[in-house]
């Protein structure tokens, strides 16, 4: 791992004098450095080898990527070489530090629209580069584009990248599920069919809208919520009244970035042509912009991490909530989002019913937007396509398969509140090995259970499950007891929980090679792997065995678990609402599925009797269910005022605390 520029940068540690630090990530520090013999100064990347067991593949990627590259608009290497079990990576220093940092000192609601057009028109230039190289970059976003002290612009951070030409397990990396969830396009979240460099199409989109406001869309949500979002919602985009500041060009830039279709977004190159980069200025006007009057970048890291800890300290004893604190690690400007199975039950159990109405509204007011800026509707996901228009599938009826596949590709109507009850009643429960024994347990048999009908195809069927479990991530994800079902594989549940890092400095990977030694397992099929801060699902759906799972369960989705004697009324009602939404819309779509297998075996005028009576005892179904639903709502809204009161209790208990402390401490002085 050992190489050299042209410079002839030294290969001994003690040839550079190290000086402050000006970046932390998951796995590094980077500090400001002298290169003695050349007396130039550098920023240089410390790794420590000991803590990164599991992920020298990836250091050894970036590393190789930061040596090959050549492009002014990219982040290239001086040299690196090991010192001790450390991996000392040298490069430019690059004083102004990343667009994140100092929008975070000094712009926190964002760049004006020239800065941007200037700065994003440097990263389109590296990202036709690595592009036409065959390099995804996947995780392009603002604390990730650099500016030196000449205010010249280099895209960093190559440690998630990958190469389109790369075959057998470097291939599978391009369907693994990695990134920064705000900037990750949905096709990476949703693990289909692969994805390529229009990936770094959409991160670049939603780059824009994070350097327009001073943060990236959803920035304020816990991960799994962001991905729900993404995957739901229309894509975000500027808005007409809020963002009045900022030109039509620009709105359609992004508006062409944030497709859902990876196909319909533009290639590199081509946007690089958009006639929004006509504001785009030199590089000189960056540095005379934003890094005029800026204090060095050492003491701007030195302030940010102050007021980082300051957050984490008041937010801690204040509302020991982890909404807080995913806000509070987007402050402090790293991707430091572990991720694991109990912070998805937290994280899914923090969702309020508030916030799923606001969500609906947003997602409204989205699509009129978008509608206003002459969006095709195409960019909008399903569920908001149909808002739009509202008969487009009566209409459609139900001759088209297609319209099928996308309409059981939809999320519940409320996925968010689902996915609460189904991860609430999940607490810790050993025996809940297979979807037979919960159905059991719900008093269905095995035949309801199943979901599988002889007259609904196959591969519909399994992406239903995808969708309809509650589930967005791969399901290996999220369920490591589909894992145990398989035999094989026997994760203990434990092996999958991580101790949530808010400061980001410690990862999961190297909490678990203490504990842990590494297996091979850890790499098999559908294992998580936290990758420098950043999500990594291998999708079990390349393996030949990867399919053979898709069972639909209509019934519990892939979460939930028997209830226990012990659960409380928290934790079974949502996960009844659960089992009621998706009943009822699982409900629908196998009525529409048995009427298109009807229609297209010539069976019509049969079905239309059987189907009529069907339907009707449908409604009084789903007209009971209606109301058991409300009864339940009720109920959760009053487990919701309680929780509330608790927290407000936990706040005051916190003041009174620091009170008697600060008395106390007032005493002994
Ligand atoms: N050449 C450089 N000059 C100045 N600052 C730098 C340089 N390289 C990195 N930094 C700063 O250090 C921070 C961390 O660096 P980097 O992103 O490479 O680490 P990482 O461990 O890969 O982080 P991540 O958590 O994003 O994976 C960056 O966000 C940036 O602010």
């Amino acid at each position: 791992m050992e190489y050299i520029s042209e410079k002839k940068f030294p290969l001994d540690a003690n040839d550079y004098k190290l000086y402050e630090e000006v970046g932390e990530g998951v796995s590094a520090s980077v500090y400001r450095a002298l290169c003695v013999p050349l007396n130039e100064t550098v920023a240089i990347k410390v790794l420590d080898l000991e803590k990164c067991n599991n992920d020298l593949d990836g250091i050894r990627r970036e590393v190789q990527m930061m040596n090959l590259i050549d492009h002014p608009n990219l982040l290239r290497a001086h040299c690196s070489f090991t010192t001790g079990h450390h991996l000392w990576v040298v490069m430019p220093y690059m004083a102004g530090g990343s667009c994140l940092h100092i929008m975070k000192s000094s712009f926190p609601e964002g760049f004006e629209e020239t800065v941007i057009a200037t700065l994003l028109r440097e990263v389109l230039k590296a990202l036709v580069y690595l592009h036409a190289h065959g390099h995804i970059h996947r995780d392009v976003k603002a604390g990730n584009i650099l500016i030196d002290s000449n205010g010249a612009v280099k895209l960093a951070d190559f440690g998630v990248s990958a190469c389109m030409f790369d075959t057998g397990d470097r291939q599978r990396s391009r369907n693994t599920f990695v990134g920064t969830p705000c900037w990750m396009a949905p096709e990476v979240m949703q693990q289909l069919h692969g994805y390529d460099f229009k990936a770094d199409i959409w991160s670049f989109g939603i780059t824009a809208l994070e350097l327009a406001h001073g943060h990236a869309p959803f920035s304020k949500y816990p991960p799994m919520k962001v991905l729900l979002m993404t995957l739901q919602n229309a894509p975000p985009g500027l808005d007409y009244e809020r963002d009045k500041r900022f030109s039509k060009s620009f709105k359609e830039l992004v508006g062409a970035c944030l497709v859902k279709d990876p196909k319909k977004r533009p290639t590199s190159e081509k946007l690089l042509k958009h006639h929004f980069f006509k504001h785009a200025r030199s590089t000189d006007y960056l540095a005379r912009t934003i890094l005029d009057g800026l204090a060095p970048l050492g003491d701007r890291f030195r302030t940010l991490k102050a007021k980082e800890a300051d957050l984490l300290v008041q937010n801690n004893a204040l509302y020991g909530d982890k909404e807080h604190l995913s806000q509070q690690e987007y402050i402090r400007g790293i991707s430091a989002w572990n991720f694991n199975l109990e912070d998805l039950r937290n994280q899914a159990a923090l969702i309020q019913d508030d916030d799923l109405s606001n969500e609906e509204e947003m997602m409204k007011k989205q699509t009129d937007e978008h509608k206003d800026v002459g969006i095709p509707e195409e960019r909008l996901s399903p569920e908001t396509a149909n808002q739009s228009n509202p008969t487009s599938n009566q209409e459609d009826g139900f001759n088209d398969l297609k319209d099928l596949e996308s309409s059981l590709a939809s999320f519940p109507i409320k996925p968010l509140q689902a996915l609460k009850g189904c991860f609430d009643i999940c607490e810790d429960d050993e025996n809940a090995t297979s979807p037979r024994t919960m159905c059991q347990e719900n008093g269905r048999t095995d035949g309801e259970c199943s979901g599988q009908s002889s007259s609904i195809p196959r591969h519909i069927v399994a992406e239903h499950k995808k969708f309809l479990s509650g589930t967005l991530l791969p399901d290996n994800v999220v369920s490591p007891r589909r894992v145990v079902g398989e035999g094989n594989r026997d994760y203990p549940q434990s092996k999958f929980q991580s101790e949530r890092n808010y400061s980001g400095s410690l990862s999961y990977r190297q909490r678990r090679d203490v504990n842990n030694p590494p297996s091979a397992e850890d790499t098999s099929d559908g294992a998580i792997v936290q990758h420098k801060g950043r999500f990594k699902v291998t999708s079990a759906e390349l393996s030949p065995k990867g399919l053979t799972n898709c069972y639909f369960n209509p019934i519990c989705g892939g979460l939930t678990s028997p209830a226990s004697a012990n659960l409380t009324a928290s934790a079974v009602l949502p996960s009844l609402q659960c089992i009621l939404q998706q009943n009822t819309m699982q409900r629908d779509e196998i009525i529409k599925l048995m009427k298109y297998v009807e229609q297209t075996s010539g069976k019509q005028a049969e079905f239309t009797d059987v189907g009529t009576s069907d339907l009707s005892q449908t409604s009084y179904g789903l007209s009971r269910e209606r109301e058991l639903q409300n009864q339940v709502n009720n109920l959760q809204q009053s487990v919701g005022s309680l929780i509330e009161e608790l927290q407000r209790q936990k706040m005051k208990n916190a003041q009174l605390e620091r009170q008697l402390n600060s008395l106390a401490h007032k005493e002994e002085e």
